[in-house]
């Protein structure tokens, strides 16, 4: 087990809690979505989890260490949503200084650094960037950056909050995609926010739905019906199948609100 959430809570402002005795675990190799309406709780439950904010009871551990605020843990790669801020790092040093972030601060980054760097932008298909400066990249492009950022400690536990919140069609299956194999060839588990159900059907081992009063989790398949999606998200949905070179999918289309 890589990930345990042990009766988790969270309250920003006292008496009106966020997050209510959440209890999950996850294992190396299994990637879990993370679903819920806007302002529900998912950005709180990843921060949490990463230790920038602290539980107000229960605890979380990655690979059996608590999360502590103000600790960032080596194991942990993670990407926060996507804002598009002024950075004047090349794309390389962008990625290469995450690396560095978790040694002395003295520490310059030699070649073997530069050459991995290159190796992972090349993995998520931006190593013609390599050069550019992060202040001339989109929206989008800025986000593979500060995902190949997270990879290059070689995380046991990635959470990525909305990755493909900026990414076009074809970047977006590119990306899931890239998770999948990252988990799989690294024997890895990750945590993913996102509002697209039918991305998490294509790569996510175990769903969790956040609501106002609860939540549920467990099996994607098992969570992500249509039932679900009406009581958790307020909208009718049909799900439907069909194979897709050997694989079986499972897609959603949204009918209308309830
Ligand atoms: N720093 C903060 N101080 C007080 N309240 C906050 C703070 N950050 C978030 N909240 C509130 O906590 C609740 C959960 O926010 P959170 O960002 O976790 O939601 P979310 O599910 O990630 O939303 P979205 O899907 O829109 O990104 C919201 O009501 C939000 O307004």
């Amino acid at each position: 087990m890589i990930l345990e959430v042990y009766n988790g809570c969270f309250e920003y402002t006292q008496g009106q809690p966020v997050l209510q005795n959440i209890a999950f675990h996850l294992d190396c190799g299994q990637i879990m979505a993370v679903m819920g309406r806007n302002g529900i709780g998912k950005t709180t439950l990843i921060k949490c989890i990463v230790g920038i904010l602290k539980w107000n009871r229960g605890y979380s551990t990655v690979d059996g260490v608590r999360s502590q605020v103000g600790k960032p843990m080596k194991s942990v790669g993670y990407v926060p949503q996507a804002h598009k801020v002024s950075f004047s790092y090349s794309v390389r040093d962008m990625v290469v200084f995450g690396k560095v972030g978790h040694q002395s601060y003295l520490a310059a980054p030699g070649d073997s650094d530069y050459a991995l760097a290159d190796q992972i932008l090349d993995k998520v298909g931006i190593y013609d960037l390599r050069n550019h400066s992060c202040n001339e990249l989109s929206g989008g492009q800025l986000q593979l950056v500060f995902i190949a950022r997270a990879l290059i400690n070689s995380p046991k536990l990635l959470v990525l909050d909305e990755p493909e919140a900026h990414l076009d069609f074809r970047n977006q299956i590119r990306l899931i995609k890239l998770i999948k194999n990252v988990v799989s060839d690294n024997n890895i588990a990750c945590i993913i926010n996102t509002h697209y159900p039918n991305h998490a059907l294509r790569i996510a081992d175990k769903c969790f739905l956040l609501g106002e009063q609860d939540y549920i989790e467990g099996r994607t398949l098992q969570i992500m019906t249509d039932d679900n999606i009406q009581k958790y998200f307020g909208v009718y949905s049909h799900a439907y199948q069909f194979r897709y070179k050997d694989e079986n999918i499972t897609a959603f289309t949204f009918l209308d609100e309830v």
